[in-house]
Formats: C-alpha cells, sequence, structure tokens
C-alpha cells in the first residue's frame, strides 16, 4: 500500500477493496480532496450502498475488505461509526416527526457544550443557509419535499463532519428543484472544503457535481 501523509487533507480510499462470497465487489483507489465531489454510478446491486457502509463503519459482516479510509490523515476505519466525522445525506431527509424543524436540528448538536442559545443561533443561522429562514418552529410534516430535503442537509451539516456521502439525494425531487438542490449542496461543500462522495444514477447529478467519476461494473457472478 502506498504510504500516506498524516497532513494530507481530504477523504482517501487506499486500496479499498470490498468483497462478497469471494466475489470483488468494489476495488477503490483515491483520493477525494477538499471540497471536490467523487460520484459513483453503476447498477443497482453494484456496490454502492456497501461502499458507503465501509466509509460510514456499518458494513454488513457478510462482506469482507481490505484497504484503509484515512480522513484528514487520520485512519478512521477502525473507529466507532459516530467517531468518524461522517455525515450522510438520503434521497429521503428522515427528520423526526415528532419534533419541529428547529428540534431536528438541535439534535445534531446534542454534545455540543456551548449553552443553549448558542446553540439555537447556530441552528437557525444554518437553517437560514439553506433558504428556510423562520421555520425553525414548524412541524415537518407541512414542509414540502423540497424543504424537507433543505432542513435534512442543515441537519447533517450542523453536525460539521470532516466528508459527506451523498446517496441519491436529489432523486426524489422535480427538475426545478433538483437543480436549486444540486447548487445548495454542491455550493455548501465547496465553500466549507468537505470531501464528497456521491451516490447517483442521475448524469446530470454527476455533471453538476463537476468532479471525478467512477462508474461500478455490475457484479460478478
Ligand atoms: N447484508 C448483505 N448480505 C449479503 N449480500 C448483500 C447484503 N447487502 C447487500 N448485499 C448484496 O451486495 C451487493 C451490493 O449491494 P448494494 O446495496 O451495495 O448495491 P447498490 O449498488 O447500492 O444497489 P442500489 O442501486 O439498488 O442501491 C448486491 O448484490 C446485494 O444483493
Amino acid at each position: 500500500m502506498r504510504p500516506y501523509s498524516p497532513r494530507e487533507r481530504g477523504l482517501r480510499l487506499a486500496d479499498v477493496a470490498i468483497r462478497l462470497d469471494g466475489r470483488t465487489l468494489i476495488e477503490i483507489d483515491r483520493l477525494i480532496a477538499p471540497g471536490d465531489v467523487l460520484t459513483v454510478m453503476g447498477p443497482s446491486g453494484s456496490g454502492k450502498s456497501t461502499l458507503f457502509a465501509l466509509i460510514a463503519g456499518f458494513l454488513d459482516p457478510a462482506f469482507a475488505s481490505e484497504g484503509r479510509v484515512f480522513l484528514d490523515g487520520e485512519a478512521i476505519d477502525e473507529k466507532r461509526p459516530e467517531r468518524r466525522s461522517v455525515g450522510l445525506l438520503f434521497q429521503d431527509a428522515l427528520l423526526f416527526p415528532h419534533m419541529s424543524v428547529g428540534a431536528n436540528l438541535l439534535f445534531a448538536l446534542k454534545r455540543d457544550a456551548r449553552g443553549q442559545a448558542a446553540r439555537r443561533e447556530r441552528a437557525g443561522a444554518m437553517l437560514a443557509r439553506v433558504g428556510l429562514e423562520g421555520l425553525f418552529d414548524r412541524d415537518p410534516a407541512t414542509l414540502s419535499g423540497g424543504q424537507a430535503a433543505r432542513v435534512a442537509l442543515a441537519r447533517t451539516l450542523l453536525a460539521e463532519p470532516r466528508a459527506l456521502l451523498l446517496d441519491e439525494p436529489f432523486s426524489r425531487l422535480d427538475a426545478p428543484l433538483r437543480t436549486a438542490m444540486r447548487e445548495l449542496v454542491f455550493g455548501l461543500v465547496r465553500e466549507r472544503a468537505i470531501p464528497a462522495l456521491l451516490v447517483t444514477h442521475d448524469r446530470e447529478d454527476a455533471e453538476a457535481a463537476g468532479g471525478p467519476l467512477v462508474e461500478l461494473v455490475p457484479r460478478r457472478s
């Protein structure tokens, strides 16, 4: 395996291989620099979710893996999932329905030692950054799909992830909302210099991401 620098910034997948029943599902060796988006495309079953599970730390024991995962020069692959500083965004917003929008956001800040007023201010500022100023006390059930997607993005970013995994985050949005959400997500990734991986079936998503593309091949059987 190639040497790495502890000062290296970004998310490095170092000679990562994932196998299932002795067959290779994924082989990848990449550095995703801060603010860059690596897009992963591939047919259903090619292993996209499995790659995310490996990075985030919840790979099913049915799979065997090799290689290392480094984030900002630090090996994160042996850390517990909640200590990896990896944020996830899915196609569904997955907001807690029994909590207000604001409470959903504050949930991401639970471990913040600063006072409640400071946490509220941070959550409010993030809500404004995703274009939803004033919706702090709203019931998530009253949000449009596009608004819910923005709240989910705000919640993910409030946890201050050092890498982002984007799992088809635009696929439930219709065309105009998709365009706006892409701009917002990729703009924030650049602005905050977060390395990101995007899984999508949509080539326009890949083009909007503007970074390199990895195409997984169907599982060999
Ligand atoms: N827990 C598991 N045990 C055994 N095989 C599994 C398990 N989870 C997934 N698989 C298999 O591993 C392969 C990769 O699945 P994965 O969900 O990563 O594909 P994907 O590319 O994300 O597909 P999709 O686009 O449908 O989400 C598939 O062949 C799937 O059947």
